[in-house]
């Protein structure tokens, strides 16, 4: 079949480049004052307000990228996705992480087959197992209850649970659940991570859960065999089977590894890594931690945004809009980068998941049709909670380069707090700064301002705020298990936008093969120098050495000398 025309080569895409000389003349400091505009810009959805008045965007942007997503077949590309179509074409897979979190009465295929009764199999299982471990029906092998939990995974299978934990963590409600447990994640495959999990953990107490969608990952399984190791020596083999769970595609792998399939939690080949945390990967050890009915919430508020995405209209669908928006900042306006700025501390690891979300989904540099893009799809996500990041990066985002900005607020905080004789209580404070700063980098500060302020002649271009710089500001009614759910759909969806308009696939992740290869043609002659003292030999000038420097610098470090578990 001839691949499909570019999104580079429609009409719309030229009516957008053109369209940016226009935009380009008017300052958002002008934007602003139109009322009309900002109105018009701001939408609701379920008690969530998004207001995308200070992107540099009007109402004529707005039509010509809804002739864009209209040119890139988006509604077909969408409806496609929850249809089971084997969007992933380069994998041959369905993509189907909506079918993870659809009502149990719903109907979604996958190659005729509705998966919709597979999932809630699994859920039902989770659920009776994560009872039987929090009431302590099921007990490790000395006759203990199993209070603690080390999540054994990387990459998708780590970091969308980790953000969901971390956000869970503070909710007064989900909180209540997770009394006297804890729930740790150990991905990296340092050693000093390992340690990091086990100190101050006992195997006797502890539930080991192995999330490998492939259950090759090096990294993962290198560190499931550890502490497979710390479990065994500490309670002897056998205690493995009481101690140590999986979840997986693979269920074969889980097996050979010595987990009882019976107590192995299956997902899909149609649930990518980055989109699995609805799977049993972030269910399972969530509902460990916090019990199956604060993770049903979690789902339910990501399928209310499932439905939201696909029914909506394009100018009150908040995914579509957001995405179409990141195409405009970074195919047209030339802004590669995005700052994501949860005013909330319960948020911190959102910017790290999103950013395996959005950079291994559209870092691609061909078509989905494998015809090299000449432009750069993808962008550069990062972030931190506001104010910390004020304290840090904003310097440049305010007077250095433009970075569009998600601004994302929260209405009621999880934990109110007020100190006595203070003006406004914490959350107040915390939430000047969420409605400052937007804007601040919208409007900026110009010279005539800072001369009628007295300033200094010398210190004025140094105080200048440009302006003009664009963001978006999400505001959540509040942040529980429900919103946190649709927060995660919301950047899941608006990533997959932005792949359907760039006309990539943004369901697979070749570009991470490579790296793994070499990783494993560099293990192997470590272990040959190692065992064998051969010579380091097959790699380029500075590889070998750096190599021949690390070997030579560790031969003193032998076997007897490492720790085989680091001491608790
Ligand atoms: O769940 P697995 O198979 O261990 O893979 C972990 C991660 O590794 C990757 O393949 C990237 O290396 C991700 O896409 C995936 O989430």
């Amino acid at each position: 079949m001839a691949p499909s025309a570019l999104i580079c080569e429609t009409q719309p895409w030229k009516d957008l480049k053109a369209h940016v000389d226009d935009i380009k003349k008017t300052h958002l400091r002008e934007l602003m004052s139109d009322t009309e505009r900002c109105q018009s810009m701001m939408i609701e959805f379920d008690g969530m307000l998004l207001d995308y008045s200070r992107q540099r965007a009007t109402s004529d942007t707005l039509n010509k990228l809804k002739n864009l997503a209209e040119a890139a077949h988006l509604k077909e590309k969408i409806n496609k996705m929850f249809n089971g179509e084997r969007i992933n074409s380069t994998e041959d897979r369905s993509v189907l992480h909506v079918a993870l979190r659809a009502p149990r009465d719903s109907v979604i295929n996958s190659d005729g087959k509705n998966v919709v009764p597979d999932v809630w199999q699994v859920l039902d299982k989770i659920k009776d197992f994560s009872e039987r471990i929090r009431s302590g029906a099921w007990i490790g092998a000395t006759g203990k209850a199993l209070t603690n939990v080390i999540a054994v995974g990387i990459g998708g299978s780590f970091l969308g649970p980790l953000f969901v934990h971390t956000a869970l963590q503070t909710d007064s409600e989900a909180s209540e659940f997770a009394k006297g447990r804890q729930l740790r994640f150990l991905a990296n495959v340092d050693p000093v991570d390992v340690a990091r999990n086990i100190t101050g953990l006992d195997p006797e107490t502890t539930l080991v859960v192995v999330v490998s969608k492939t259950f090759t990952t090096a990294e993962t399984m290198l560190n499931a065999r550890t502490i497979r190791e710390w479990i065994s020596a500490a309670l002897g083999p056998e205690a493995v089977a009481k101690h140590m769970v999986a979840v997986s595609t693979n269920l074969t792998l889980v097996e050979k590894f010595g987990i009882d399939p019976n107590n192995a939690f299956a997902f899909w080949d149609w649930v990518g890594g980055r989109y699995s945390v609805c799977s049993a990967v972030g269910v399972l050890p969530l509902s460990l931690q916090y019990g199956f009915a604060v993770v049903e919430k979690f789902l339910k508020g990501a399928s209310s945004i499932d439905q939201h995405f696909h029914s909506a209209p394009i100018e009150k669908n908040l995914p579509v809009l957001l995405g179409l928006l990141s195409v405009w900042n970074v195919s047209f306006l030339g802004y590669p980068a995005r700052a994501i700025l949860p005013y909330t501390q319960a948020l911190e690891k959102f910017a790290p998941h999103i950013q395996q979300v959005s950079m291994e989904s559209n870092g691609k540099g061909v078509s989905i049709d494998g015809v090299p893009l000449p432009f750069e799809a993808g962008e550069i996500d990062f972030g931190e909670p506001g104010t910390n990041g004020q304290h840090s990066f904003y310097q440049l985002i305010h007077q250095g380069r433009v970075i569009p900005c998600d601004f994302i607020g929260v209405v009621k905080s999880q934990q109110p707090v007020y100190l006595k004789g203070e003006v406004v209580s914490n959350h107040d404070e915390l939430m000047s700064n969420f409605f400052a700063q937007p804007d601040a980098l919208a409007y900026g500060k110009t010279p005539e301002q800072l001369l009628k302020e007295n300033v200094p002649h010398h210190l004025v271009t140094h105080k200048t705020f440009s302006g003009d710089r664009p963001s978006v500001s999400l505001l959540l009614p509040s942040l529980n298990a429900y919103n946190i759910g649709q927060l995660l759909a919301i950047y899941e969806h608006r990533v997959a936008v932005e792949g359907f308009v760039w006309g990539i696939n943004s369901f697979d992740q070749w570009g991470v093969e490579l790296g793994k290869s070499l990783a494993t043609q560099v293990r192997k002659q470590l272990n040959a120098s190692r065992k064998k003292a051969e010579p380091v030999e097959g790699f380029n000038f500075s590889t070998t050495a750096l190599l021949t420097r690390y070997l030579e610098a560790s031969t003193d470090i032998s076997k007897e000398d490492c720790t085989v578990l680091p001491k608790m």
